[in-house]
């Protein structure tokens, strides 16, 4: 393989021509992860979208609200009753009175524990619901985000993130919502009572108050970086395992596992050790809070104390006025361990909802054109220039959506190297019905071409265009309805085979699916399979080899019936019989179809009309076979490395 020919390029500059007039979108703003003030916390962050999302639940959760509001109040009566019962079934009321005082408060309490239950599950319910569909809507989101987005992240590591930051916002919209509305309504209702029964004790209470907070701030910031820690650590750890899952032949082919398994328990010690000191801080958050809290109450039974003996209070009056002081105290406990809950789950939302609301500059553009059907599908490529660049665009999951969340990342200051360009100056054109083969050395940009027709990428210079269009002023939905693309490596799902072939034309009617599966000689072993064309294939089913899955592949284009077809050939020799059965099923799929062809196999480029040669990102040579050997260039030597070796391989096969 030879590099002394030079690519044929132009250079970028005189490149921007009238062909690149179609300029990229600008660039959509995300904002960057800032510090948020005390206030801004207070609002709630990026949790504020979640608000918009509870309207259709309204009319269940102003029931859940009107019945927390109730039974709080129920609560608040309960010291002032007590109080009462002390001073007068204890001094003038007797016996009588203390009877239906406590009949009042069993009465009272049993229509509380049924509000209690009606509420619980009014909120849970529509939170579940909620949760629900923001998961359903990102992973709609996330199908739709450019392979870019996909290349730049791990898959184990998104999952966990949106498994857990999605489970955190759960959390919020249930048990946390409607913690945190109690507590309030209790404090405020417990305060207002401490004041009205009496406003000096009341004065004494609220000194401690500021320690209180202060705590609850203190702790809760140091609690939140250690939950961000812990949960960076598990996805990294979910991260690894599921790559090793991903790659196990290769882990146990190299016997790899006590590699993978020391990277694995690395990151889950880390874990541990993180959590450990978030128990120490969560710890010292409870003790310190419970211990000033019932300080406060010891502090008013001392002031209090002294007043009932100098007899300017009465014993009913100090109990009542000790149970709304606990009952402040707990609730200012409570929210200060949700301030920390809260702030953890202003994190996910970040997260959750920045990727929500990004809009990838690939896109359909606003004013979108739409191609007359039938699409014969010439394709045009006019100078391209193309290299990959990272999606900035889009939100890094794992970066810091709020300061001193997760672990020091690289810095943002520093800028990422310009990547050399893939693809120098790329031009040539496939008439409707042509087929054109793409040959040339590994990772001479091949596949890169292959992945620009779909818009799976934009280019930086010049265009990519589809009947005169450029494929950025075209519906992406139309473009890749017209694009039916068989890639090297064929992934089934898990599913039928019935469905792993229709996957491409979910309408298809039975005699369609047969009729496809029959072109590409798949109908011959699927009809041998222990139930056909319902066996299930994939994960949990039967496994099939490279070429029944290359054959399904076909059957799966046929069916579609594109007007363009990417065939990526499959590197993998095949016995004769699969090979000479996908030669058919070939011929039937390019029958006057505008096809691209990355090439491997001899038949394949013979049977092309033309063969674009590349190397290093620029068209080497074109021609046909014939003209390309008589030539003696790049191609001429690929022919005799790589396609006569092959021939010579599946020959000497043959009479093995
Ligand atoms: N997602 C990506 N991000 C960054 N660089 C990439 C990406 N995909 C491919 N490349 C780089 O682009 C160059 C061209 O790759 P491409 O896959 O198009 O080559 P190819 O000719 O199809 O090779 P092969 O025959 O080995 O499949 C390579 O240098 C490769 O490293």
């Amino acid at each position: 393989m030879s590099n002394n020919a030079p690519p044929a390029t132009t250079s970028p500059d005189t490149a921007q021509n009238e062909r690149s007039r179609i300029q990229a979108p600008p660039a959509p703003t995300i904002t960057p992860p800032e510090r948020l003030s005390f206030w801004q916390k207070l609002q709630g962050g990026d949790l504020r979208y979640l608000v918009p999302r509870l309207k259709p639940h309204s009319g269940k959760l102003s029931i859940a609200a009107a019945m927390l509001l109730a039974s709080t109040a129920m609560s608040l009566v309960f010291p002032t009753v007590v109080g009462r019962i002390m001073d007068t079934a204890f001094g003038a009321g007797g016996r009588q009175q203390l009877d239906r005082t406590v009949l009042f408060l069993l009465a009272l309490f049993s229509v509380q524990a049924v509000m209690t239950f009606c509420q619980a599950y009014l909120l849970s319910a529509s939170g579940e619901r909620i949760i629900a569909r923001l998961r359903e809507d990102l992973f709609a989101h996330l199908l739709r985000l450019p392979p870019a987005f996909f290349a730049d992240r791990r898959t184990g590591e998104l999952t966990s993130r949106l498994g857990t930051d999605v489970s955190m916002l759960q959390g919020v919209l249930t048990m946390n919502a409607l913690e945190l509305l109690k507590q309030t309504l209790l404090l405020i209702g417990a305060l207002v009572m401490l004041t009205v029964t009496h406003v000096y004790l009341t004065g004494i209470t609220l000194l401690l108050v500021p320690i209180v907070v202060g705590t609850a701030i203190f702790f809760g910031e140091r609690l939140k970086k250690a939950s961000q820690g812990v949960m960076d650590e598990v996805a990294e750890a979910s991260a690894i395992a599921e790559e090793s899952f991903s790659q196990i032949r290769v882990v146990q082919s190299f016997v790899g596992e006590p590699h993978e398994q020391a990277r694995y328990g690395a990151r889950i010690t880390a874990a541990v050790s993180v959590a450990l000191r978030r128990a120490v801080t969560r710890g010292f958050f409870y003790s310190v809070i419970g211990f000033v809290s019932m300080s406060a109450s010891v502090l008013v039974l001392w002031v209090g104390g002294r007043m009932v003996l100098a007899g300017t209070l009465t014993v009913g009056t100090l109990f009542s006025f000790l149970l709304y002081s606990a009952m402040a105290a707990n609730s200012v406990g409570a929210l200060g361990a949700l301030w920390s809950a809260y702030q953890e789950s202003m994190g996910a939302a970040a997260r959750v909802f920045q990727l929500l609301r990004s809009v990838p500059r690939l896109r359909d553009a606003d004013n979108a054109v739409t191609l007359a059907e039938p699409i014969t599908g010439a394709v045009e490529f006019s100078d391209v220039w193309f290299r990959y660049e990272p999606a900035d665009d889009l939100p890094k999951l794992d970066g810091p959506p709020l300061p001193g969340q997760g672990r020091a990342r690289s810095p943002a200051a520093t800028p990422a190297a310009v990547p050399d360009w893939t693809l120098r100056g790329i031009s040539f054109r496939i008439n409707p019905g042509e087929t054109v083969a793409l040959v040339g050395p590994s990772g001479a940009g091949k596949t890169t071409i292959a992945a620009l027709i779909p818009r799976f990428w934009d280019v930086q210079k010049g265009a990519v265009s589809i009947e005169g269009t450029d494929v950025r002023e075209l519906r992406l939905a139309q473009i890749r309805d017209a694009i039916g693309l068989v890639p090297q490596e064929t992934l089934l799902f898990s599913g039928s085979v019935r469905d792993n072939i229709s996957y491409a034309r979910p309408d298809a009617t039975e005699e369609q699916i047969l009729a496809a599966a029959r072109a590409a000689h798949a109908h011959e072993f699927v009809r041998l399979l222990p139930e056909g064309y319902d066996t299930r294939v994939g994960e949990r089913g039967v496994k099939l080899s490279g070429g029944q899955r290359q054959r399904i592949a076909l059957a799966r284009a046929i069916l579609k019936d594109p007007a363009v077809l990417i065939l990526d050939e499959a590197t993998s020799s095949l016995d004769t019989e699969s090979e000479a059965l996908i030669e058919d099923a070939l011929n039937t799929l390019l029958q006057n179809r505008t096809t691209l062809i990355i090439a491997h196999r001899l038949s394949t480029v013979r049977r092309a009309n033309r063969i674009l040669v590349l190397e290093n990102g620029g068209i080497a040579e074109t021609g046909t076979h014939n003209e390309l050997i008589a030539a003696g260039g790049l191609y001429a030597r690929l022919y005799a490395h790589q396609f006569r070796d092959r021939e010579e391989a599946a020959e000497s096969l043959m009479t093995v």
